[in-house]
């Protein structure tokens, strides 16, 4: 059906054709990709939507003007916390017992409302309190109290700055104070002292309210031995050159952490963070469920799918598949990670959290690009080392999630895979060799006389064979199995499974060898460490000369596979499938374009548009006979297929097993199935299987003959009659054997040489005379036959030992 064989297909052969098959298969996802890409964009949207929903019609922040309405939610809150913020006059500190400030009012100017408010800062540099309150307040004002020896700071702001635990709507919202704020974090708990001053807030304040102040400043002067430090938040927006900054960078002896403050965006975008927080999580999880293994499920998909081993069957080695899908992934995520750029411009929350994944980090990255792009100069390579842009961070996460990535995706195919038990180890002698140098009887062979049961004289014939072909230098045989076996290992509870016992098996090219058994027999087991799925216990397999255990990548060049479910693409036409699975057995231009042809007519998926459907929407049977062109796509040498015409109708069936007949040809074709009749018609030999050895092996007319050396004497009646017809027949043959008996239809098994066809006619008609026959027949014994003989022998006698 397909042109000659063109060897195996080189590394670029191989890449292209994957390349191909994921263009088209990304062609077909087009709208899943677009959506991916966008959902960034999308998730931005969102959030602004929310947010201004949230602000308007919940909160009704803009309409709500707290300095006429005293329920009016608090606007703003600033971003860094914890903040405290200056309390109504009425809640304001005062002087009390417990906290003997004498320097406070008493509680009287609550009712007044002349409280001052009382601003915290903490170190122990006298100097620089008074620096910060002169630059702040103007030096005509009474502003400087100092406060010594407290070491409970936080309970000093409590109660030094007011009450802590008033209701919101008592505090004096920043934005409409009428007094100076003064912003204090509370929970200084360590020698490094924290105050975070938002001083643009401050200087803006100052600036418009330069005399009205009523305020005292208490500066705690012995907490914290180490702590002179004052961390200010500085906007990019503020003017660094103004008197009050001026002011603090020269405060004496302090070491002045600067921390620009380059995201104002925020606080436009987001001003209050409410539905940011809750957004920002909800956008991570979203990311690690969704977009994280974007590259890794896609392979995960194939693996679990058995595709890529499907691949691989048909020839598509590794190192093609690994660089076609690195760099096709990596594609796919520059694309997704310009858009999410994009888009994530608006979005700036968030991202120090999400740098854990890749995509983030990046991101990240070409923020501080930007960023520095503002400054002179941009960013150079020292800066690097600068604490405050996280470059280096950034970049040492891409590079350790690049390996773990890497690392993680080739251990799964590797050892987590379907078929990880092939040694992959590359064989110190991969070349082809003459037969003999490498074909020895394995180690195990002699040992397994144990497992031959010396009364099957066609399975011994079998097992003779094999061992002179390990001895010759004939490459006559395709297959030669060498006491095969496969014990799968206990587990969850279930005992060792001895599936397939000691193979021996010998299929010469032009032949096809049809495996018969009941369920369980051990077949799949079979074809599965043939076909590289699974790896033998013990023993081996040579396939044109290759040992199954060492050379399966050779092995997969000249090789074709039907397995028992149909392993497809979904949006994959069935020409598609077929282009790419020639291309990997190295057909191209007009070869490989006739070959589908010819492939798709032949199997009945050329017409009526059927080949360029996706397999997604093809009927069972289509999908059958798409994995059975596939199996023969490329003329491989050697051809396994598992249940071949399963769910077929009659017509479909019979135009497969045409198919099969003629492929086999020039190659090696062992096929499992349930029809006896397919069995018979396409098999040259057949070896019956059960509970994984094989119990006889020869071809079709040979079995019947040995097995079938009896006629099926069958015959209904009254069931009053039944005893009587018994008699009849053990009167006719006193060898026939009852085999089925029910409602007055019995079945008997008659030896051929104890009777004429003749006389059972004869015997019929005295019946017929005496009561009635409401039916009979005679059948010369088939496949079927066999199969249950052979069945019900070879367990009767596993149960005897
Ligand atoms: N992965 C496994 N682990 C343990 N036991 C297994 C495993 N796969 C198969 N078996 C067991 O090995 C035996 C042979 O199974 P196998 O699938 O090879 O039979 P089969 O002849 O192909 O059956 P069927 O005709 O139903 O496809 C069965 O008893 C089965 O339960």
């Amino acid at each position: 059906m397909a042109g000659p064989s063109h060897g195996p297909a080189s590394f670029w052969t191989q890449a292209n054709a994957l390349l191909r098959k994921n263009l088209t298969f990304q062609k077909r996802n087009m709208r899943t990709n677009i959506l991916l890409v966008c959902y960034p964009a999308l998730l931005c949207i969102l959030i602004v939507v929310f947010q201004h929903v949230y602000d308007n019609v919940i909160k009704h922040a803009k309409k709500c003007d707290p300095t006429t309405n005293p329920n009016c939610p608090t606007p703003e809150i600033p971003i860094t916390p914890p903040l405290l913020q200056v309390p109504r006059s009425p809640y304001r500190a005062v002087r009390t017992d417990f906290y003997p400030f004498n320097d406070l009012p008493d509680e009287s100017c609550r009712r007044n409302g002349s409280c001052p408010a009382t601003i915290l800062l903490t170190g122990n540099n006298h100097s620089l309190g008074e620096i910060l309150a002169g630059t702040m307040i103007t030096s005509s004002l009474n502003t400087s109290q100092i406060m010594t020896s407290y070491n409970d700071l936080a309970s000093v702001a409590a109660n030094v700055l007011g009450s802590s635990s008033m209701p919101p709507q008592d505090l004096i919202p920043l934005k409409f104070l009428d007094e100076i704020i003064y912003l204090v974090q509370r929970q200084c708990t360590n020698n490094f002292l924290t105050n975070v001053v938002d001083l643009e807030m401050a200087y803006d304040f100052l600036n418009s309210n330069k005399n009205n102040f009523n305020m005292s400043i208490w500066y705690n002067s012995t907490y914290g031995q180490t702590g002179d430090n004052v961390l200010l938040r500085i906007p990019r927006s503020v003017n660094l050159a103004s008197n009050a900054y001026l002011h603090f960078l020269q405060g004496p002896g302090t070491q002045i952490l600067f921390e620009f403050v380059k995201d104002m965006q925020q606080r436009t975008v987001f001003p209050n963070l409410d539905i940011a927080s809750l957004v920002g999580p909800l956008f991570f999880t979203w990311v690690v469920l969704q977009l994280f293994p974007v590259a890794l499920k896609s392979l995960v998909y194939e693996k679990q799918q058995k595709l890529r081993i499907m691949m691989k069957m048909h020839g598509l080695g590794d190192g093609p598949y690994w660089m076609i899908s690195y760099l096709y992934f990596l594609f796919v995520s520059l694309i997704y990670m310009l858009v999410f750029v994009a888009s994530g411009a608006l979005l700036e929350m968030w991202v120090m959290v999400m740098e854990l994944y890749p995509g983030f980090s990046l991101y990240r990255g070409l923020y501080e690009f930007a960023q520095y792009a503002q400054l002179d100069g941009g960013m150079r390579w020292e800066d690097l080392n600068d604490s405050e842009n996280g470059m280096k961070e950034v970049l040492i996460i891409m590079f350790v999630d690049w390996l773990v990535v890497l690392f993680v995706a080739y251990g799964i195919d590797r050892v987590v895979s379907p078929g990880s038990g092939v040694r992959r180890r590359k064989s110190q002698n991969s070349q082809k060799k003459p037969l003999l140098s490498f074909w020895k009887p394995s180690l195990q062979s002699k040992d397994s006389t144990l497992n031959v049961q010396m009364d099957k004289a066609d399975v011994n014939q079998e097992r003779e064979k094999v061992d002179q072909l390990l001895h010759e230098s004939s490459t006559s045989h395709a297959i030669v199995c060498d006491n095969l076996q496969k014990i799968y290992p206990e587990s969850d509870g279930n005992p060792e499974k001895l599936a397939v016992q000691g193979l021996y098996l010998t299929v010469p090219r032009g032949e096809c060898f049809g495996m018969l058994g009941p369920n369980g027999a051990g077949k799949t087991s079979f074809i599965n460490m043939m076909i590289g799925l699974t790896k033998p216990t013990t023993g081996t397999a040579f396939v044109q000369g290759l040992d199954i255990r060492t050379h399966m990548n050779e092995i997969y060049t000249n090789m074709g596979v039907c397995p028992q479910h149909d392993l497809l693409w979904e949006t994959l036409t069935g020409r598609e499938h077929l282009l790419f699975y020639g291309r990997l057995k190295n057909l191209k231009g007009s070869a490989l374009t006739q070959a589908v042809e010819e492939s798709l007519k032949s199997l009945n998926l050329f017409h009526g548009g059927v080949a360029n459907k996706q397999a997604g929407k093809y009927s069972g049977g289509m999908k059958r006979r798409l994995s059975v062109a596939i199996s023969l796509i490329g003329d491989p040498r050697v051809v396994y297929m598992d249940e071949p015409s399963t769910g077929l109708d009659p017509a479909s069936k019979n135009n497969l097993w045409n198919v099969v007949k003629n492929a086999k040809q020039d190659r090696a074709i062992i096929l499992t199935t349930h029809s006896m009749e397919e069995a018979e018609f396409l098999c040259d030999r057949l070896g019956f299987f059960v509970d994984g050895s094989l119990q006889c092996i020869g071809n079709p007319k040979e079995l019947k003959a040995r097995y079938g050396g009896s006629y099926v004497f069958t015959i209904t009646t009254s069931s009053d009659q039944e005893e009587e017809v018994e008699n009849m027949v053990q009167h006719l043959a006193p060898s026939a054997s009852k085999v089925y008996q029910l409602s007055g239809t019995q079945k008997f098994e008659i030896p051929k040489s104890e009777i004429r066809i003749a006389d059972v006619f004869q015997v019929v008609e005295t019946a017929k005379r005496k009561f009635t026959v409401f039916s009979w027949g005679l059948a010369d014994t088939n496949m079927e036959d066999v199969f249950i003989k052979v069945s019900r022998e070879a367990r009767q006698s596993n149960a005897l030992t």
